[in-house]
């Protein structure tokens, strides 16, 4: 089942300080959660991070899972290069119902990594092998990359940022789901929104939304 993670203020520890922890980190900067890297070293980049107080870092060679009871995280992420250790790590999380991922041991892991194609934080396309091919996840996410950016363009980002408004308002004023969902199928084929999305006008547009919202019936 591919999900979306929720980590919005979760506390998230991860070991290692490599460049599987780099990635790891930078997947869940992307939410507001408490970052705490426990490694013997970390790299120039995680080191920046650490530096521009975006995650904290104790310097540790870890050898037990003590640190699990006395941090009590919500994920654990295990990054190091040492399969014994990381072991160690996934089978005490697991006793303790604690949410783990280690990156030499996708069938022990809760949950798995996709390639994934951005779109300025607001869309993302996955790629996934079921673990079969990361190299080939790499691989079609390069060659589909550049066509997909030519098929979802900033004008959908727009709408998806005026959508974002419009529905947190619609669940206020409009009373059933179903002509939620029409007035936000309004808003989304709006020929004067489109325009205005297209001129850069993007208040205008969100204000014409808004006009829409208001006067639903
Ligand atoms: C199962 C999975 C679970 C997980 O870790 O999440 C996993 C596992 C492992 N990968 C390993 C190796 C490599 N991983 C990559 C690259 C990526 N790996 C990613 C995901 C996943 N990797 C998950 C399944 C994804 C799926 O279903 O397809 C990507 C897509 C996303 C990401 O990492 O964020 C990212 C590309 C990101 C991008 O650039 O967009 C490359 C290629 C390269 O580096 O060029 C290689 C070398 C070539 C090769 O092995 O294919 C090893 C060590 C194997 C060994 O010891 O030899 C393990 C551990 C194992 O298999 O035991
Ligand atoms: N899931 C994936 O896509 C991939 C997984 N891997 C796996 O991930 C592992 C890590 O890869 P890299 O980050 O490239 O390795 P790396 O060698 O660059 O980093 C390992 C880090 O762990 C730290 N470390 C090692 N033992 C420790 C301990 N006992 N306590 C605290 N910190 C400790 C080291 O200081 C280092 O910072 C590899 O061994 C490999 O099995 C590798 C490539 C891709």
């Amino acid at each position: 089942m591919i999900v979306d993670l929720n980590l919005q203020g979760k506390k998230i520890i991860i070991i290692g300080g490599g460049n599987e922890a780099q990635k790891r980190i930078n997947s869940v900067l992307k939410q507001e959660c408490d970052i705490t890297v426990l490694s013997d070293s970390i790299n120039p980049q995680i080191n920046k991070l650490v530096k521009t107080k975006k995650i904290k870092f104790v310097k540790q060679k870890i050898s037990d899972t003590k640190f699990i009871s006395k941090l009590k995280p919500d994920l654990i992420i295990t990054t190091t290069n040492n399969k014994k250790i990381n072991q160690k790590i996934i089978t005490d999380a697991k006793k303790k119902k604690i949410i783990v991922y280690s990156s030499d041991n996708p069938e022990d892991s809760d949950f798995s990594n996709p390639a994934i194609i951005d779109f300025e934080n607001m869309i993302q396309i996955a790629i996934f092998t079921g673990g079969k091919s990361p190299a080939m996840s790499k691989k079609l996410k390069d060659r589909s990359e550049k066509l997909f950016k030519k098929i979802i363009t900033k004008e959908d980002i727009a709408q998806i940022k005026i959508q974002k408004i419009a529905r947190k308002i619609a669940k206020e004023i409009i009373p059933t789901q179903e002509e939620r969902k029409n007035c936000l199928r309004n808003i989304m084929s709006d020929n004067e929104i489109d325009q205005l999305i297209k001129d850069g006008q993007v208040k205008k547009a969100e204000k014409r939304a808004i006009t829409i919202l208001r006067n639903w019936k």
